[in-house]
């Protein structure tokens, strides 16, 4: 809540004793409603906003399966082609892993 304006892939804190895997499908099920499956990993990254505990962001390239898009906790979400996502105002622990995202599926 402390970054309410800022962009930021879906997600949250592991609830112990799920897996990472299962933590994202939760997430994003609570969060927008929807069902994904996981394709892959991405590099985790670590982050310290000022006066909070580090986290460690563990991101997955996820595709969707099933369900319509209903926004529980955010206030906005869209689909963005590549150009566009890099403007957006991001939550600042994010950008390594944007980075890492864009280069992976895009040849710039
Ligand atoms: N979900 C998510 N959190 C991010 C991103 N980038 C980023 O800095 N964060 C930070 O990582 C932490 C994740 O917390 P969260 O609030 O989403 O987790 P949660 O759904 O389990 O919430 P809760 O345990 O507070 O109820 C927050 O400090 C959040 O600001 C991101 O891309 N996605």
């Amino acid at each position: 809540m402390h970054l309410s304006s800022k962009w930021e892939f879906p997600g949250g804190k592991l609830e112990e004793p799920e897996t990472e895997e299962e933590c994202i499908k939760r997430e994003i099920n609570e969060e927008l409603s929807l069902e994904v499956q996981i394709e892959r990993s991405l590099p985790n990254h670590r982050y310290q906003y000022p006066g909070k505990r580090e986290i460690e962001l563990v991101p997955f390239v996820c595709s969707y399966i099933s369900g319509e898009l209903l926004l529980q906790e955010h206030q906005a979400a869209d689909w963005f082609d590549f150009e566009s996502l890099k403007k957006l105002d991001w939550a600042e622990a994010d950008l390594p892993v944007l980075e890492d995202f864009c280069k992976l599926y895009t040849k710039a």
